[in-house]
């Protein structure tokens, strides 16, 4: 019930914003910053991120992206996703920090329900979702790869992933912790975030933050692949078992929801914060000058 109250909300924003979808030939729709291309025969879309430079999850990405992944949830044709950068290189920058710094708490309460609405539907998505993860992607960027079912990285040293909150001053929340203690342990989940640790590929996958490692040029196709194999599961068994993995840990979420935006707003409110995003944000500016 939260969860379609949420979604019918974020709705509404998508139709504020009143983007015009564009139909080319019904295979492929797009608002500005997500791009999907359908393929409805074979139950497969492709979602890129589109939102420049650096794909960071914007409020207003946010909400196109889940108007987006409702209208394949709600055509039972489409039974896998697969994730993936439209700007090869960086596959999210994660969570926008500009909707974290210097604005006001009601702002920072939309902008949370908003992220924690992303995780939810991704997390507890009946569809199969493949990440092709085409480029760096730390912090809420790498949180999205965690929803997925399976994580195929570009294997490029360049190229990073990983919770790295703690290095901004701030504090990944209770459910990125989940997520991340689930997919690698106890212990490495600790000690990655803490230190607030991005790893390149190949570390990546010896820790299980991704299942395989593949030629930049071979993301896409794999991703295919790894889909097909995931797509001669029946239905059924296989959303019964994930629902079964996953229920508790969304549920935990989903009880406390109010309490964590209140949370989240009065931690990022702080001056100490504040100061701290400010820090990184100069820290960013300089790395180009
Ligand atoms: C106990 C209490 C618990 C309370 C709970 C509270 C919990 C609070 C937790 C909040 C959780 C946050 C999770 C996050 O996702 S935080 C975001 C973390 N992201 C990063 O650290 C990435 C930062 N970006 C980079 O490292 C690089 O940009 C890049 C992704 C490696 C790409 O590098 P590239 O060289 O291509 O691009 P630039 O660095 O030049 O960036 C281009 C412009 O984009 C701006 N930028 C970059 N990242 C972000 C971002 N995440 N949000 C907003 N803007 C971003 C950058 O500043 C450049 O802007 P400019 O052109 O105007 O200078």
């Amino acid at each position: 019930m939260a969860l379609a109250a949420a979604g019918r909300v974020l709705l509404q924003a998508g139709s504020r914003l009143g983007r015009r979808e564009v139909v080319d030939g019904a295979r492929r729709f797009a608002n500005k910053r997500v791009e999907v291309e359908a393929d409805e025969a074979a139950g497969i879309a492709v979602m890129k991120l589109k939102n420049p430079p650096v794909n960071s999850l914007s409020l207003e990405f946010l909400t196109e992206f889940l108007i987006s992944l409702e209208k394949l949830e709600n055509n039972k044709n489409f039974r896998g996703v697969i994730l993936t950068s439209e700007r090869p290189g960086v596959f999210s920058a994660g969570l926008d920090l500009m909707e974290m710094y210097g604005r006001n708490p009601a702002h920072y309460a939309e902008y949370w329900r908003a992220v924690q609405e992303l995780w939810l539907r991704l997390y507890l998505s009946n569809m199969i979702l493949v990440c092709a993860i085409n480029g760096t992607s730390p912090a809420g960027g790498c949180l999205m790869a965690l929803t997925c079912d399976h994580r195929i990285m570009a294997d490029n040293p360049k190229y990073t992933i990983g919770l790295n909150e703690s290095q901004l001053g701030i504090v990944a929340p209770f459910w990125f912790k989940d997520n991340f203690v689930n997919t690698v342990g106890y212990r490495t989940a600790e000690h990655a975030l803490q230190l607030g640790l991005l790893f390149p590929p190949a570390e990546a996958l010896k820790l299980g933050i991704v299942d395989e490692v593949v030629p930049e040029d071979q993301v896409h196709s794999k991703a295919q692949s790894v889909m097909a194999q995931w797509m001669a599961i029946p239905d059924h068994s296989r959303q019964l078992t994930k629902n079964m993995m996953r229920k508790a840990m969304a549920d935990n979420l989903i009880k406390q929801r109010e309490a964590d935006i209140q949370n989240f707003v009065s931690f990022i409110s702080r001056d100490s914060i504040q100061k701290s995003l400010h820090t990184y944000l100069e820290k960013l500016k300089q790395k180009k000058g």
